[in-house]
């Protein structure tokens, strides 16, 4: 008896190619009769495969068309994820708009969950000082790049401490207050109903006292990807001991990942939180991002070749008809439908 292959076209940016790509997985899924391909993006997608499920980390108007056109001639065919979707994530407010969305259904008695007080300036040129913020907002600040594409700038940040700070502000900006959180980020990955969370070190507290003393802005880019090389130059990263940070309680985690994925209609991202050292047991999601360093997870090799078998074997299939039926509503409205299918994925 012969078993069905299937077939996975990937499309990714070379980089993600070499961390995500790794024999290891290519291996495990061909174990599994699932075959990873890669997509040639020099030439149209309908003239490949045909592939039973595209994954792909690909942005632009002309990829989405791309993707559109291949449904239409392989409508059993499966996208993950649709990009619609993954559009909310390129814009680091409508990113975290979703964490109110799923907010008030899941907080439990023992922990609570949200974001940070942030808000957008367009015109950051014209920022004299803090008050003009509004929302409550004081030093010290973040300043974030209002557009979160994946480009090197997108991920540049200002630690801001005084007025002067802003001078350096100029592309729109979302002002977003830092929170004390004992220099440890938790790092949620998820794939499809697979949820991890992993520590990681993060910015140093900044105590009140301090604050006096500082002045103007700091830059940093991607904190938390730094390599212990570059994190050794500091004394604060080697006091730091990870293994003593507590993890949050893994049910509010799981409440999370579990409301945010089927807000967005994501099945491939993770998010950041820290722990609000100012009450405890106050949980803050300050980033999500799709298609992740999944290769940094341990065991990533099983977990994304169990993720595509469930696809592929349709497990995962309610929520991906109903990106495909999404589809079809931004073809002929212009504009998206009801959310019908995705709720029945745990
Ligand atoms: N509100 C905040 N309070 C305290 N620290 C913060 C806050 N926001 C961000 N940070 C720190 O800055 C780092 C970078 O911020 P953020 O995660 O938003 O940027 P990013 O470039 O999108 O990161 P990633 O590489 O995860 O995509 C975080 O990992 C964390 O260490
Ligand atoms: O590889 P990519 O270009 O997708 O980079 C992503 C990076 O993964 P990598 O570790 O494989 O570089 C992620 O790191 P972790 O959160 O998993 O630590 C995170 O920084 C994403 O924001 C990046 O995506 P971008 O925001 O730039 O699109
Ligand atoms: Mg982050
Ligand atoms: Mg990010």
């Amino acid at each position: 008896m012969t078993t069905k292959r299937f077939s996975i076209g990937y499309a990714l940016l070379l980089k993600k190619q070499k961390s995500f790509i790794q024999d290891s997985l290519v291996n495990l899924a061909k174990e599994r009769g699932i075959d990873l391909i890669k997509i040639d993006t020099d030439k149209p997608l309908v003239d490949q495969g045909p592939f039973d499920c595209v994954l792909h980390k690909l942005y632009g108007e002309e990829w989405r068309q791309e993707l559109r056109e291949y449904l239409v001639y392989n409508p059993s065919a499966i996208v993950i994820d649709f990009p619609d979707a993954i559009e909310r994530l390129h814009n680091r407010i409508s990113m975290l708009d979703v964490v109110a969305e799923i907010e008030a259904a899941k907080d439990d008695e023992t922990a609570s969950f949200g974001i940070p007080k942030q808000v957008v300036i367009y015109e950051p040129e014209k920022l004299k000082d803090a008050k003009a913020l509004g929302e409550g907002l004081k030093f010290p600040v973040i300043a974030k790049p209002l557009v979160a594409d994946g480009s090197a700038k997108s991920h540049k940040m200002l630690l801001i401490f005084s007025s002067e700070g802003f001078e350096k502000l100029k592309s729109p900006t979302v002002v977003q207050e830092f929170v004390n959180h004992g220099g440890v980020i938790f790092k949620v990955y998820v794939v499809g109903k697979y949820v991890k969370c992993v520590k990681r070190k993060s910015l140093p507290d900044i105590p009140d006292e301090k604050l006096n003393s500082l002045h103007g802005s700091l830059s940093f880019s991607q904190v938390s990807n730094m390599t212990s090389d570059e994190r050794n130059d500091d004394k604060y990263y080697k006091m730091l001991d990870l293994e003593d940070a507590a993890m949050p309680p893994m049910n509010l985690i799981t409440n999370i990942a579990c409301g945010l994925r089927k807000a967005m209609k994501l099945h491939l991202f993770n998010f950041d939180v820290i722990r609000d050292t100012r009450v405890g047991n106050r949980y803050l999601v300050i980033d999500i991002n799709y298609f992740p360093g999944y290769a940094k997870m341990p065991g990533y090799e099983s977990v994304m070749t169990d993720f595509f078998w469930d696809v592929l074997n349709k497990i995962e299939a309610r929520s991906f008809n109903c990106e495909k039926e999404l589809m079809k509503l931004v073809d002929n409205n212009g504009g998206c439908g009801e959310d019908t299918g995705s709720h029945n994925v745990s």
